[in-house]
């Protein structure tokens, strides 16, 4: 029987749907079908006719799409949603809530209209939320239904984490638990430059200050791009996740999970340590936290749901 190649929706061809795209075209992981609103027609074409067109420069032979019609999406392996609306200045990814979870419900019946065996990885904020809303509507298991924000927050930490110690980001590891808002929990313990444990290379209150940059992370790009959110760094974390699963990598990575019971909390997407692979999220990682870490986790888990409690019934 012959190979068949691996097909990628990307759901919303704004900024994050866009460059996630590109990136998974660019790595050769199948072909990309990118989706956009009716209305959106004209310019989610023409964004990946610009993308096939750089194909041939890049040496890459995926297929590129654009669209506004889900017939296109059939049998997609993987599909990404980033559909829906962005955080300005002023504004908390909370915000985003009632609006969000609309286009979740909607875009996620056409989802699975076409393509009832994809596994579907979830950007949209309040992103453990809207990926719960997508784990309701689909009926799918749980998992096949995957939310972005971990590896997005531990990027960023080890970002800071490098900067601050001049060496390679390839070599700084961490976790960052919780939901994807201000009180996320960036896992100090189990973060190390090379091995070494950050507290024996940082000061106490640096590493805090560290911490408090991840959390507020998204908040300082919304400040400086004035209209929009992130979304270079967001669209490479998708593109890590869409890579672990079609090439059945089994990487330990942070995403948003389906919980029943582990760390002791039920009915609830939240960010922990996973093992991403070709079934999706083949299991849920319980590291051991000491008092204070798991403190933290339940303010973050209480916020999580307050965003819940407002999900249109
Ligand atoms: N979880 C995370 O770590 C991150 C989440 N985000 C979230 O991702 C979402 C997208 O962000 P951007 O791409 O920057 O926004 P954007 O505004 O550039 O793009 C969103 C696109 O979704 C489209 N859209 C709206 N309704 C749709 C529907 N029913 N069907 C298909 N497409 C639809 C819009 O036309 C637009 O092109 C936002 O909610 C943002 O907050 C962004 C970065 C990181
Ligand atoms: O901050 C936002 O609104 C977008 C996002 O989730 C991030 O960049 O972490």
């Amino acid at each position: 029987m012959a190979i068949k190649r691996r097909k990628i929706s990307v759901i919303g061809a704004g900024f994050t749907g866009a460059t996630t795209a590109m990136m998974v075209a660019q790595k050769e992981l199948g072909d990309v079908v990118l989706v956009d609103i009716p209305q959106m027609d004209g310019p989610t074409k023409g964004k990946a006719l610009d993308m096939l067109e750089s194909t041939p420069v890049l040496g890459v032979d995926s297929r590129i799409i654009g669209s506004s019609d889900y017939e296109s999406t059939r049998d997609s392996d993987v599909v990404v949603i980033t559909a829906g609306i962005a955080r300005k200045p002023g504004m908390s990814r909370d915000d985003l809530v009632s609006t969000n979870a609309k286009i979740m419900k909607a875009v996620t019946r056409e989802v699975v209209k076409y393509s009832p065996e994809c596994y579907i990885i979830v950007l949209t904020n309040p992103a453990d939320a809207m990926t719960y809303t997508v784990y309701k509507e689909s009926g799918f298991e749980k998992n096949r239904v995957i939310g972005q924000s971990g590896v997005l927050d531990t990027a960023r930490f080890r970002t800071f984490i490098a900067e601050e110690l001049s060496l390679s980001v390839e070599d700084i590891t961490g976790f960052v638990l919780g939901g994807h808002g201000d009180d996320m929990v960036p896992l100090i313990r189990y973060s190390f430059a090379g091995g070494v444990p950050l507290t024996k290379l940082i000061s106490e209150q640096r590493l805090e200050e560290i911490v408090e940059r991840t959390r507020k992370g998204g908040g300082e790009i919304v400040g400086l791009l004035g209209n929009g959110s992130a979304y270079y760094a967001p669209a490479a974390s998708l593109t890590q996740m869409v890579e672990a699963i079609l090439k059945d990598k089994k990487r330990v990575i942070p995403t948003i999970a389906y919980l029943e019971g582990e760390y002791g909390y039920e009915d609830i997407y939240l960010g922990v340590p996973t093992i991403l692979g070709g079934d999706g999220i083949e299991k849920v990682i319980e590291l051991d936290l000491l008092e204070d870490e798991k403190e933290a986790l339940d303010k973050s888990v209480e916020s999580v749901r307050t965003v819940m409690s407002a999900l249109p019934k």
